[in-house]
């Protein structure tokens, strides 16, 4: 039997440090922005639903998704977004569990599953634990800011089209706290890793 981790956390939190330290240990990823890639690649029915719903000025002269524009549109717009999230969703959903139940006939003892939005979307149902990368708000804002080159109103309007960080650190059955330095992150990924290792052992004993 496999142990199924879901990784999760707020835009900027982590998730991407943390996911880079199991990758380093041969851990096997399921990359739920990855899959919402892939799905919206030209020719892809998202991709033609996407044009239907939102117009082709979305849609780059090469036929590639303007990811910009969609951000946008989204980012601003509680009902666009969900009308985006109801025709990715079941996609990328249906995609990670194709891939997840293909690494668990593999017997992979540890599998993780990194999902932005696994507790907006109820998607808990698809791992066996929980781990949230963890940075408090203030830091969460900066890092967005810095990284993605956002104005302060735009990176607020990223963060508050999720469920805030704070809540979701109390849903998590393991927290990364991501405020100190990458050593200390990767400290406490240590930790967490040799504790799944142990948790896997003993399901399978
Ligand atoms: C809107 C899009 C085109 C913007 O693309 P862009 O390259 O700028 O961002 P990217 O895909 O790298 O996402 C960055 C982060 O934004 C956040 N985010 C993405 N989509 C959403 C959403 N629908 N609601 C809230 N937050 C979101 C996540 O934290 C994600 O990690 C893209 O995010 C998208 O297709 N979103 C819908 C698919 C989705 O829900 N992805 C999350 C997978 S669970
Ligand atoms: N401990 C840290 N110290 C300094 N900078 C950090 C630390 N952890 C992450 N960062 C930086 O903060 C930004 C956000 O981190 P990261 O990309 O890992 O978050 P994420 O949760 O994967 O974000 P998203 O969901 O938006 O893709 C990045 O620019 C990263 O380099």
């Amino acid at each position: 039997m496999s142990l199924i981790i879901g990784l999760t956390g707020s835009i900027a939190t982590g998730k991407s440090t943390v996911l880079s330290y199991f990758k380093s240990k041969g851990v096997p990823v399921i990359d739920a922005d990855y899959i919402a890639r892939e799905i919206v690649e030209p020719n892809q029915p998202a991709l033609k639903q996407i044009e239907l719903t939102f117009g082709s000025d979305l849609i780059k002269a090469d036929g590639t998704l303007d990811r910009a524009k969609l951000g946008e549109l989204i980012f601003d717009e509680p009902t666009q977004r969900k009308q985006l999230n109801d025709i990715m969703h079941p996609a990328i959903v249906k995609r990670m569990i194709e891939l997840r139940d293909e690494l668990v006939a593999r017997h992979e003892p540890i599998i993780i599953l990194d999902v932005p939005l696994l507790f907006e979307g109820d998607l808990a149902y698809l791992v066996d634990r929980i781990v949230v990368a963890y940075t408090n708000e203030t830091l969460q804002l900066k890092r967005l800011m810095k990284r993605d080159q956002l104005t302060k109103k735009a990176a607020l309007k990223r963060i508050q089209s999720q469920i805030s960080i704070e809540e979701k650190k109390r849903w998590a059955d393991d927290v990364i706290d991501n405020n100190g330095t990458l050593e200390s992150t990767i400290k406490q990924c240590d930790v967490l890793f040799h504790d799944y290792e142990r948790i896997g052992s003993q399901v399978n004993a």
